[in-house]
């Protein structure tokens, strides 16, 4: 694994297809002089741009472009980096990064794989790793909220949090180990020092950036909505109504969805991810069988369960010996995931029904729909100063929070057990280690910059 590191690697770094202009890049522990000499054909100034034919093994240019050089440490991998900046064609880019592997044979060029570089620009320290995954979600998101956000955490919003947090922590355990050493005084040691007050305020603290992070991550992998009920109470009208589009068949006859429709929209910047299901009912044939299978599955994995009722039917005996039904098996999903929605509000009289009303047909109650579900999955956050997360950061968060409610307990116990505080303050300081990767697994490094793109 070592050795990999230190091999230098290349990739075309633009976007496969045709472009304007597309990047060959090189990153080398080793000086790459010799490359550069045979490549461009002559020396290049640091950090320049030289406009220069890129030579094949015959002697002629595969193109003209702009070559520029960044020797280590400055450099986005903190390597010795080539770009050479061509025009953007997809055989062009292939030949350049062909010859470049012919030259490469005795450096031990090899391909990149993905992600690689920024990989290498985290082991040099250029970023860390909450700053390396928000390079990814840059190039990921899908909406102005979530790019603005991924590029506050990649100028380091995330790492600084975490950063003041650690350092709080740190003090703390300096205290608690210094007071292990002069056992006789101890007591007074940490009352001095207010070690339970600092606890009480890292614990705060945290709180709030457990929140902030939350509401990040929220933002970058979004919600899984299904929609489910019994046939016909305008669950597709409904999917049709929030997409803003004719995605699923709607017809008056009960049956109509056979199977799963998704679709991704966004509500205030947050992803909702939403999913049509077939009714839910004893079904009468084979397909119809597999689709209401289906809609379990659905509902089983969904973080909100829109329960759709209609109020054209609400209180008819076989409507509701129906619901009753579909109600006895959603027993076994958490009660806090279902939202109950009553359908078809504009030909309905008032009722008593509990819970939103709404029309798929004319729209009436639709905001009061999706300001609902913000609500319901705690979304509360300005996009201001909002930065992108991942779920592993909010449960690292998670765990760091542990170990510091254990931390108090085993502090304010009689008499305060002072082993087992600095143990669970050096825990709670790995958990938060997780995060920007000064304590992180290989493993968990490997899969992180897997899902990048090549080039990357
Ligand atoms: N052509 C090109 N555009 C690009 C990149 C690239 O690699 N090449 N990037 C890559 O993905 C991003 C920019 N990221 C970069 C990050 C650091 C350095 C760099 O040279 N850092 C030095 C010097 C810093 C300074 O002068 O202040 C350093 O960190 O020491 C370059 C690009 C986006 N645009
Ligand atoms: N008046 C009124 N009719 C509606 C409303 N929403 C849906 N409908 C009608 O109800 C019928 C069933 O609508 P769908 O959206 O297909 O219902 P569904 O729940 O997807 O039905 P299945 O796919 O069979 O499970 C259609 O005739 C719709 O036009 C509404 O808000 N008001
Ligand atoms: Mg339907």
């Amino acid at each position: 694994m070592l050795a990999r590191h230190q091999d230098p690697i290349a990739a075309i770094a633009t976007a496969p297809g045709r472009g304007a202009v597309g990047i060959v890049r090189v990153s080398s522990p080793q000086d790459l002089s010799p490359f550069v000499q045979a490549i461009c054909g002559r020396e290049l100034k640091a950090r320049e741009a030289s406009y220069l034919p890129f030579k094949a093994a015959s002697g002629e240019a595969i193109d003209q472009g702009l070559a520029l050089l960044f020797p280590a440490p400055h450099s986005y991998t903190g390597e010795h980096v080539l770009e050479l900046q061509a025009h953007g064609g997809p055989v062009v880019l292939q030949l350049l990064l062909a010859r470049c592997m012919e030259l490469g044979t005795e450096l031990n060029l090899r391909l990149a794989e993905p992600g690689e570089f920024t990989q290498r620009a985290f082991l040099n320290g250029k970023l860390d790793l909450a700053q390396a995954e928000a390079v990814s979600d840059l190039i990921d998101a899908s909406t102005e909220a979530a790019a603005r956000s991924a590029s506050r955490a990649l100028a380091g919003a995330l790492s600084s949090e975490v950063g003041e947090l650690r350092d709080a922590l740190i003090k703390l355990r300096m205290l608690v180990e210094a007071t292990l050493d002069f056992p006789e005084e101890e007591i007074d040691f940490l009352q001095q020092a207010d070690a339970l007050g600092r606890l009480a305020r890292l614990q705060a603290r945290l709180e709030a950036v457990l929140d902030r992070t939350r509401q990040g991550a929220l933002l970058r992998e979004g919600i899984k909505v299904v929609l489910a009920g019994q046939p016909n109470v305008g669950k597709s009208s409904l999917l049709n109504a929030l997409a803003g589009a004719e995605l699923a068949i709607v017809t008056a006859i009960p049956g109509t969805t056979r199977d799963k429709v998704s679709q991704t929209i966004q509500i205030e910047g947050v992803p909702l991810h939403i999913s049509d299901t077939a009714g839910l009912r004893e079904a009468t044939d084979e397909v119809e069988r597999i689709g209401v299978a289906r809609s379990w599955d659905a509902i089983a994995d969904a973080d909100v369960v829109l329960f759709l009722h209609d109020l054209t039917r609400v209180g008819l005996a076989e409507y509701e010996a129906e619901d009753a039904e579909i109600r006895a098996r959603l027993s076994a999903v958490d009660p806090a995931r279902i939202l109950q929605v009553f359908n078809k509000a504009d030909a309905a009289q008032a009722s008593a029904a509990q819970g939103l009303r709404l029309s798929a047909k004319t729209g009436a109650g639709l905001h009061e729909l999706r300001q609902a579900l913000l609500q319901h999955v705690g979304w509360h956050a300005t996009p201001e100063g909002l930065f992108i997360a991942r779920e592993r950061h909010v449960q690292a968060l998670k765990h760091t929070r542990e170990h510091l409610a254990l931390a108090l307990a085993v502090a304010t116990q009689e008499p305060p057990a002072l082993d087992l505080l600095a143990e669970e303050l050096r825990l709670a300081h790995d958990a938060l280690g997780e995060i920007t990767g000064s304590f992180s697994a290989d493993d968990l490094l490997g899969e992180i910059f897997s899902k990048f793109c090549i080039g990357k």
